[in-house]
């Protein structure tokens, strides 16, 4: 079993005051500060939900895959992302198995962990991420 935990629910939202609206209204509270991920061209706000993560994604530059999601589809469920304790052997065992992944090697991710996006025809119409945290445990 490689999938030990769902990581974060990602929301896209032009600004993450607008997106966190809901999620203060239900009682939630963020894991800590906000963060850019310049890589993804995104800033970052994750609210704690038990084991799990909500993470708010706002667009930093016009080039951001985010931006490109508002603009096509607007704000909303953007990917679900799930965690794995190594990502290169994950990687190398679904794409032994068909699996399609967007880039050729992991990227940064949030809170300094490494991540990859599977092209989301291979996750039934799901934008699926992998997060490797070589510890188990939960989100946060
Ligand atoms: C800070 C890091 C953080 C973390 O967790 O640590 C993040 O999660 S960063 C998140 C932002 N970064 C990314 O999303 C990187 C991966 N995404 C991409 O490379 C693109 O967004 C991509 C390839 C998924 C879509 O790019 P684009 O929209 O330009 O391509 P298409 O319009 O050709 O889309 C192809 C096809 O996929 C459908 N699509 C697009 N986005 C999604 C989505 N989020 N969920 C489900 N489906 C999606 C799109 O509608 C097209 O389908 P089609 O049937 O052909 O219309
Ligand atoms: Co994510």
């Amino acid at each position: 079993m490689t999938v030990t935990l769902l990581d974060h629910v990602a929301i896209a939202t032009p600004d993450l005051e607008t997106g966190s609206a809901p999620y203060l209204a239900l009682g939630l509270a963020p894991e800590g500060p906000d963060e850019e991920v310049p890589s993804q061209g995104v800033r970052v706000r994750a609210f704690v939900v038990g084991a799990t993560l909500i993470e708010l994604l706002a667009p930093t530059r016009p080039d951001s895959p985010i931006a490109a999601f508002l603009e096509k589809r607007g704000p909303g469920l953007h990917h679900t992302a799930y965690r794995v304790a190594d990502l290169d052997a994950e990687m190398a065992r679904l794409r032994g198995e068909g699996a399609r992944f967007l880039s050729e090697a992991p990227s940064p991710g949030r809170a300094g962990t490494r991540v990859a996006f599977l092209h989301p025809k291979w996750g039934a119409g799901t934008l699926i991420e992998l997060v490797e945290h070589p510890a188990a445990g939960p989100a946060h």
